[in-house]
C-alpha cells in the first residue's frame, strides 16, 4: 500500500475518503461522483519537491490529467508550475492563481492566438514540436515586439514499455522532432530574431513504472546538449516530460517518486542544467475515485451484468485503452455470495464497461468505487448519449466541498441554438 492509496481506506466496515465515509458523500452529492483527496494530491506533489531537493528546476504539473480549478489551486499554493497544452488550460491555471512564469506550453498544434496569450502573460517556455511551429512563434513574437523562450521537443526513440496508445517517444509517434534532426533545427531556432533557445524537452509516454526508460532518454538527450554546446548553443534546462505511472492493480509496484526524481537529477549533476518535470497521473491518479451506484443486476444466460449509473462517458479508460481499474464495494455485505460480474454502464455501446468479470458480492443499489480515478477521469468525460457529466468533490480531512457541480440538461441544451 502506498501513501496515496491509504487515503481511501475501510474503517468500520465501509470505505472512507480521508475521514469521510464515501456513502455519506454519495448521499449528499449523488452519483456518479468524482471524489478527490486534497491531502493525497499535496503529498504526491511534495514527494516530487523532495526528490528534486536543491537541484534547480521546476515541477510543472500536467494540467491535462485533472484540470479542476481546486486541484490547480492546491498545487499552485505549494509552488507548482504547470504544463499546459491549450489556451483553456492556460486560463484555468491563471484563474487558479498559478504563476505564468512557471508555465511550460506543450502540444503539437499551438495556434497563433494561444501563442499571443502565452507571450502576453509571460510563460516560462514554449515546448516546440515542429519547424512550422517555430516559424509561427517567431512571427507572432515579432509582431508583439517580444522574444519567446523555447525548448525543442525531441523524440529520443526509446521504448517506454507501455500501452501503444500512450507511448509517445517512438519514431512512429506524431510528437516531437527526431533527435538526429535536432541539431539542424536548433541552429535554425538560434538564428531567429524573436526566439531565445533555452532548453530541450521530451516526453516518452505515460504509465511508465520504471525509471530506466527516463534515464536512457535523458542520456541520449544529454549527448545532444553537449553537441549543441560545442556549436555555441548553450541550454539552461532539460525537461523530461511526465509519464511516471501508478499502481493500478496488484502485481504492479508503485514507483518511488523521490527515488525516480533523484535518479534522473543525478544524470544532470555534472552539467549546470535545470531539471523540469511534467508529472500528471502520478500526482492525481490515486488521489481520486469515481463513485457509482448499481442500478440493476441482470443475467443474460449465465453471464452476470451489474448495470451502473456511471459509464464510458464518465470514465473512458477501460473502453479506450482496455485499462484495468480496481473496483471496490463501498459497504461490503456480510451476507450473500460473490459472483463474477461485468460492470457495465448506461451507454448504448458494447464497449461501455468499467470492469469485466470482477468477483464481488453485489445487490441492487450498492455503491461501488472505481479506484485510482483521479487522473484522466473527469477530464475525459463527455456528454455522449446526452448524459450530464458528474460532479466533482474535494475532501480534506473531515470536510468536503463541491468543486464542480453536476451538469444539468439545461447546461447542455443552452449551449445550442435551434434552427427556426
Ligand atoms: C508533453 C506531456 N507532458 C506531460 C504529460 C503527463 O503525463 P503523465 O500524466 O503520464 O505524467 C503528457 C501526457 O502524457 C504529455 O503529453
Ligand atoms: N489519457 C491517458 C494517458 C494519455 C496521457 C496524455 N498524453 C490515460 O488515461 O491513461
Amino acid at each position: 500500500m502506498t501513501d496515496a492509496q491509504t487515503t481511501f481506506e475501510y474503517r468500520q466496515g465501509q470505505l472512507h475518503a480521508e475521514d469521510l465515509p464515501l456513502a455519506d458523500l454519495a448521499r449528499q452529492y449523488g452519483t456518479p461522483l468524482y471524489v478527490y483527496s486534497q491531502t493525497a494530491i499535496e503529498r504526491q506533489f511534495d514527494a516530487y519537491k523532495e526528490g528534486l531537493g536543491d537541484h534547480p528546476g521546476l515541477i510543472c504539473y500536467a494540467v491535462k490529467a485533472n484540470s479542476n480549478l481546486a486541484v490547480l489551486d492546491a498545487l499552485a499554493r505549494r509552488g507548482a508550475g504547470f504544463d499546459i497544452v491549450s489556451l483553456g488550460e492556460l486560463e484555468r491555471v491563471l484563474a487558479a492563481g498559478g504563476d505564468p512564469a512557471k508555465v511550460v506550453f506543450s502540444g503539437v498544434a499551438k495556434q497563433a492566438d494561444e501563442m499571443r496569450r502565452a507571450l502576453d502573460v509571460g510563460i516560462h517556455c514554449f515546448n516546440i514540436e515542429s519547424e512550422g511551429e517555430l516559424e509561427r512563434l517567431n512571427q507572432v513574437a515579432g509582431e508583439m515586439g517580444r522574444v519567446a523562450n523555447i525548448s525543442i521537443r525531441v523524440n529520443p526513440d526509446v521504448d517506454a514499455q507501455t500501452h501503444p496508445y500512450i507511448s509517445t517517444g517512438l519514431k512512429q509517434n506524431k510528437f516531437g522532432i527526431a533527435i538526429e534532426e535536432a541539431p539542424r533545427v536548433y541552429r535554425h531556432a538560434a538564428s531567429l530574431p524573436h526566439i531565445a533557445v533555452v532548453g530541450v524537452d521530451f516526453h516518452i509516454g505515460s504509465q511508465i513504472l520504471k525509471s530506466e526508460p527516463f534515464e536512457d532518454a535523458t542520456d541520449r538527450v544529454l549527448a545532444l546538449v553537449d553537441e549543441l554546446a560545442d556549436q555555441g548553443i548553450r541550454l539552461k534546462h532539460v525537461d523530461i516530460g511526465g509519464g511516471l505511472g501508478v499502481r493500478y492493480q496488484e502485481g504492479e509496484v508503485e514507483p518511488d517518486v523521490r527515488a525516480y526524481v533523484r535518479a534522473v537529477a543525478a544524470h544532470l549533476k555534472q552539467r549546470n542544467l535545470e531539471l523540469i518535470l511534467e508529472p500528471g497521473r502520478s500526482i492525481v491518479a490515486n488521489a481520486g475515485v469515481l463513485l457509482t451506484r448499481v442500478e440493476y443486476l441482470k443475467y443474460n444466460g449465465d453471464h452476470a451484468f451489474a448495470i451502473l449509473d456511471a459509464g464510458m462517458n464518465d470514465q473512458i479508460r477501460p473502453a479506450l485503452y482496455q485499462a484495468w481499474m480496481d473496483v471496490q464495494a463501498v459497504r461490503p455485505h456480510e451476507d450473500g455470495t460473490e459472483a463474477a460480474w461485468d460492470l457495465v454502464g448506461p451507454i448504448c455501446e458494447t464497449g461501455d464497461f468499467l470492469a469485466k468479470e470482477r468477483r464481488l458480492n453485489l445487490k441492487p443499489d450498492d455503491l461501488l468505487a472505481v479506484m485510482s480515478a483521479g487522473a484522466y477521469g473527469f477530464v475525459m468525460a463527455s456528454n455522449y448519449n446526452s448524459r450530464n457529466r458528474p460532479a466533482e468533490v474535494m475532501v480534506a480531512g473531515n470536510r468536503s466541498q463541491v468543486v464542480r457541480r453536476r451538469e444539468t440538461l439545461d447546461d447542455q441544451i443552452t449551449l445550442e441554438s435551434r434552427l427556426s
